[in-house]
């Protein structure tokens, strides 16, 4: 695949460390030529989707259009129902593969009536048939985890939630509980402080460090968040190709922050807190 380092999940499979996301600026929208040149210019290969972004054909279409083999790109999507048989099923025909790489619980509320554990076994079984090769979650919290690590054969692969330096409060501990059960975190709303909060606390303290490092605002969030989360995945995006490859070479020409520089902008972030989706 791409340029980009890849992530071992619990289960031994490799994930590109950096993903393109089609839930926000694309949310509901087409994603067809985004997910084209995110792919074949930015060489993102790791595609995160759900059934919520109501735009998986369109992906499909994109990769179906670039002629890219199944085993040169990573999808991920998310369930979207309390059922993820009947989700699952409907996003591979949306997305004309036959399986996908990684497929997460979008959220707990969605499953909460019929049962986090019942939900849990259907994953199981779906990775057992071959229709995904790695289950996990997304905007688990710890009490969530416990309840189906109770009934769980197979331990969630990854956990997919919002990390930017103005959550970190309230998401250190979740983070920390997901690398002590080797589940791995996989970072949302990772630009968030320049994108929604800008004018923050974080923002003096991330552009020094962007100037120490010779590297954009935005790079320096974007391996914040793959550091503070243990060497996390982390999921962006743009409709600008430039800044998709601005991202990219963030993780692979960009030097990690050093323990001193994490904990600045860790510190600076904890003075506010702006969650920006319900998960
Ligand atoms: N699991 C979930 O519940 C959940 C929730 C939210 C998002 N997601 C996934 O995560 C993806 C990314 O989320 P996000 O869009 O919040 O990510 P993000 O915080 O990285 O913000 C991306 C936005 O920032 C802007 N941007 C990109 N580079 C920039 C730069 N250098 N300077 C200024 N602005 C820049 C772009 O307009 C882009 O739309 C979504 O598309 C979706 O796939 C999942
Ligand atoms: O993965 C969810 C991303 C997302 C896109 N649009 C939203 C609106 C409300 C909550 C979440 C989202």
């Amino acid at each position: 695949m791409s340029g980009l380092s890849t992530v071992k999940l619990n289960d031994g499979l490799r994930v590109p460390v950096l993903g393109y996301g089609t839930g926000t600026a694309l949310y509901q929208k087409e994603a067809k030529d985004s997910v084209k040149m995110a792919y074949s210019e930015a060489k993102m290969h790791h595609i995160d989707c759900a059934e919520m972004y109501q735009n998986e054909e369109s992906v499909g279409l994109a990769l179906k259009e670039l002629g890219v083999k199944r085993e040169d790109v990573f999808i991920t999507t998310k369930c979207g129902t309390a059922d993820p048989r009947k989700s699952l099923e409907k996003s591979l025909k949306l997305l004309g593969v036959d399986h996908v790489d990684l497929y997460l619980i979008h959220s707990p509320l969605l499953v909460k009536e019929t049962g986090l554990g019942k939900a849990w076994q259907t994953m199981e079984e779906l990775q057992k048939e071959g229709k995904t090769k790695s289950i996990g979650v997304s905007n688990y919290r710890i009490e969530d985890l416990e309840e189906t690590l109770k009934v769980a054969k197979v331990v969630p692969s990854a956990n997919q939630i919002e990390v930017h330096p103005y959550v970190l409060d309230k998401a250190q501990s979740l983070i920390d509980f997901c690398h002590s059960k080797g589940i791995h975190i996989e970072s949302y709303g990772p630009l968030s402080s320049i994108v929604r909060h800008p004018g923050g606390s974080v923002d003096p303290v991330v552009k020094k460090i962007a100037q120490e490092l010779g590297a954009t605002d935005g790079q320096v969030l974007l391996k914040w968040a793959h550091q503070i989360t243990h060497g996390g995945i982390v999921v962006t995006t743009s409709s600008k190709k430039q800044r998709l490859v601005e991202q990219v070479k963030a993780m692979t020409d960009i030097k990690d922050l050093s323990k001193e520089q994490v904990l600045a902008i860790a510190e600076a972030g904890k003075k506010e807190h702006h969650r920006v989706f319900v998960g």
